[in-house]
């Protein structure tokens, strides 16, 4: 097959995963976040880029759970946010996380790595095991779990530094040595696909980069501290087209070496990077299962509605 072919052809057959509802998903992906929809055209586009990727290549259903959480209820005060979540993560797998605006994704994402923690008079009942120890006990030093378990926030949040510094900042205050350092700085930034931008400008201020190079930067700051595990909270939502495929080629290589949570209003986007999809509604995750049979077999009426565009 001639490579005009094979684009074509990786496009078609990347496309057809959300065959059930594919204009409905473009019209959901317009919703709230997104101006960074890419439209038809932008995804044929995306997925030609994305080379050799199908997560439904890599797709592992057997693969380890690296975090196995167990009816997980949190509650913000008095409100309950979450009612008893169960799901496992698997390793070097990415998880999607989606539902409508309110349903407790964020929320779920931020008790895997205890930022949660953050917001007074909040509490979390179950268990997250990870590597056989509950993430939610009273005992975890969350500041090595946020290491292990590093984050990346929907609006790029760069530090007004250098950026070397913004990727350094981890490492120094684990008093790592310079150039221990600065060989860690390359490697992430070579990791988070933005060397090649930045090798002439390290100094230059963090600040000066457009909002993608930004989110990558941020990205490679959180690789940085080596985590085990990248959870993302919608990573593109503020990001144009052009940049939000490049995160997801980068989503694509870093599961290579990392397990990944993304949550994602973006159905066309859970469909083109995740290996498995949990659909949350009302605080309850309603169904979880590998990303193709979620959006072409769902098995509950609920997720059905959903990705059909019935609601939300
Ligand atoms: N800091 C907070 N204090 C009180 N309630 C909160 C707080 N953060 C979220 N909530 C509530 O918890 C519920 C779940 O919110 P969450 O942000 O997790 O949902 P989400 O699915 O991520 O939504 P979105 O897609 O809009 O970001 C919502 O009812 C929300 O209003």
């Amino acid at each position: 097959m001639g490579k005009d072919a094979q684009r074509v052809s990786q496009s078609e057959s990347n496309i057809s995963v959300h065959s059930l509802s594919e204009k409905t998903m473009q019209e959901k992906s317009t919703e709230k976040v997104n101006s960074s929809a890419p439209d038809t055209s932008e995804v044929a586009e995306a997925t030609a880029h994305m080379g050799s990727f199908d997560p439904r290549k890599t797709l592992n259903p057997n693969a380890d759970v690296k975090i196995d959480v167990t009816n997980t209820n949190f509650f913000y005060g008095k409100k309950q946010a979450l009612f008893d979540v169960s799901l496992p993560l698997r390793t070097r797998q990415v998880t999607a996380l989606i539902g409508p605006s309110g349903c407790g994704k964020s929320t779920f994402l931020r008790t895997l790595n205890r930022m949660n923690d953050l917001i007074p008079n909040t509490r979390v009942e179950g268990q997250a095991l990870f590597d056989g120890e509950n993430i939610y006990a009273k005992n975890v030093d969350v500041v090595l779990l946020r290491q292990r378990i590093g984050m990346v926030f929907q609006r790029p949040n760069p530090f007004p530094k250098s950026i070397f510094e913004n990727v350094a900042y981890g490492l120094r205050i684990q008093g790592k040595s310079q150039s221990y350092i600065k060989d860690l700085v390359e490697k992430s930034l070579r990791g988070a696909a933005i060397w090649n931008e930045v090798k002439d400008r390290l100094n230059a201020s963090a600040l000066g980069l457009s909002g993608g190079q930004q989110q990558r930067l941020c990205i490679a700051r959180a690789l940085a501290v080596q985590p085990e595990v990248l959870l993302m909270d919608e990573p593109c939502s503020a990001l144009d087209p052009i940049a939000t495929l490049k995160i997801e080629e980068l989503i694509t290589e870093l599961v290579k070496d990392y397990t990944i949570v993304i949550v994602t209003h973006n159905m066309q986007q859970a469909a083109r990077v995740s290996h498995f999809t949990g659909f949350f509604l009302s605080g309850k995750l309603v169904e979880v299962a590998p990303t193709t049979d979620l959006f072409e077999h769902p098995r509950q009426k609920e997720t059905e509605d959903y990705i059909s565009g019935r609601f939300g």
